[in-house]
């Protein structure tokens, strides 16, 4: 015992968005109780005790925690697990944060996965998950817990049992399961985090996310987008501390809970405070956005503005590419394979995936430009997304929409010029 509170990170602040108590001693009581007061707070409806179906698959889902809206979120994680066996590798994955399995029974069969360690803290949980899982795989594939997931995840780093992929989808904030999910990793393996604070990402409580995620982060027009580059930023950081690094394989928002999830790749290595990691600024006066290095902190300026005033600065964290475009061809490919493009659904995460490869060119730089911004600031009525697109490319710059935002592209060229653009189409 003494040994895992010396590897444990202490205890989080409470959370607002946090309905669940990570000290196990009460977390069976806390796990269907919402603490906050504020509904705007409330983590969205649970699905009513009974059944549901996914991809094909029908399951239980009692009176567990489940929403038919994450489909998305298990699919994309599906499609990188189903890379990662299809690389050779063995598939051993730590579902730590389960809650009536779905995923758990995803990653089995349509992911091929040689063993699941399905765990939800919930003790309540635990029929309906070994019934969803005993439906679909023998016992010898997967195993249920009903533990804290800091201490599964402890736990098995001590054994040295080590995953493949461990999906940590989490209430809140994730970044206190950050280490103990990578201390349980195989290097070359894939961590799938999901952080649903949106209060903090979104840039609303710079001090909170500073504690929680070591980056203050004011708000931008593109916060979405910055609450993702926080959270990437943020495991950047604490796999530094064990000697690891991770480069982000594909990043998703959804603005239903909201829902910030990040597949991430654990290898050897150390935070390069050249590489990505920075600081970043956006100018109310003239709306432009800019990275800025550790050494350029002491000089921050805009080019419209030289005393820097009206510089608005958050980071540290990811200014890199939120994707990495050969891995989501891959997925889309894979997706292919698994029968899933087409018609309803299938069209859906294929639009999604191509918006994602689209705004995966390394050309493009952090942060979206939404064009009721440049509209307002040019004086003028928000111009067509697909025209203003085309006149950007036709002067060179390189232009994509963003998944993030609909009325509102990411493109490297200054915000000045764009509202000359959009005066001129
Ligand atoms: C967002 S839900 C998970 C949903 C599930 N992954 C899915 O895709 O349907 C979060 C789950 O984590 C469980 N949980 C919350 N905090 C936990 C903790 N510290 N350790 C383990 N499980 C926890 C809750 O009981 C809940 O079932």
């Amino acid at each position: 015992m003494l040994i895992l509170s010396r590897l444990l990170p202490p205890p989080p602040p409470p959370s607002p968005l946090s309905n669940f108590s990570p000290n196990p001693r009460i977390a069976s009581a806390a796990s269907h109780r919402l603490s906050s007061p504020s509904s705007d707070l409330l983590p969205p409806r649970c699905a009513a005790e009974g059944h549901a179906a996914e991809r094909g698959h029908e399951f239980e889902t009692g009176g567990t925690f489940y929403r038919s809206e994450s489909a998305v979120g298990r699919d994309l994680g599906v499609l990188a697990a189903s890379l990662q066996r299809r690389s050779g590798h063995q598939l051993r994955v730590l579902d730590a944060m389960c809650g009536c399995g779905i995923r758990s029974l995803r990653y089995l069969v349509e992911a091929g996965a040689d063993f699941v360690l399905a765990n939800d803290a919930n003790d309540d949980n635990r029929g309906v998950i070994a019934r969803n899982l005993a439906r679909v795989s023998g016992e010898g594939r997967w195993t249920v817990s009903s533990n804290e997931a800091n201490r599964v995840m402890v736990e098995c780093y001590l054994k040295r049992d080590f995953y493949d992929l461990v999906d940590v989808d989490s209430f809140g904030s994730e970044s206190s399961y950050l280490r103990s999910a990578m201390n349980c990793l195989k290097l070359g393996g894939l961590l799938y985090v999901t952080s649903t604070d949106g209060y903090t990402s979104g840039g609303h409580r710079p001090h909170h996310s500073l504690a929680a995620y070591g980056a203050y982060v004011c708000p931008m027009p593109y916060s979405n987008e910055v609450g993702l580059r926080m959270l990437i930023g943020g495991a950047m950081r604490e796999a530094s501390v064990l000697g690891y690094r991770v480069a982000p394989l594909f990043s998703y928002y959804s603005y239903h809970g909201p829902v910030f999830r990040v597949m991430l790749r654990l290898n050897r290595g150390k935070l390069l405070t050249n590489r990505h990691y920075e600081f970043i600024s956006y100018c109310t006066k003239c709306g432009h956005s800019q990275s800025h290095s550790w050494d350029e902190l002491s000089k921050l300026s805009c080019t419209c503005n030289k005393e820097g005033r009206s510089l608005v600065v958050s980071g540290p964290l990811w200014t890199g590419p939120l994707h990495s475009t050969s891995y989501l061809t891959e997925m889309l490919n894979m997706a292919e394979q698994l029968g899933w493009m087409g018609n309803g659904s299938g069209a859906d995460l294929q639009k999604l995936l191509q918006l994602m490869v689209d705004e995966s060119d390394p050309k493009l730089p952090f942060g979206y430009i939404k064009l009721d911004e440049v509209a307002s600031r040019a004086k003028i009525n928000s111009p067509p997304l697909r025209t203003m697109m085309s006149a950007l490319q036709k002067e060179g710059y390189a232009v994509s929409r963003s998944h993030i935002a609909t009325n509102a592209i990411k493109t490297d060229c200054p915000m000045a010029t764009c509202i000359r653009i959009a005066k001129e189409v």
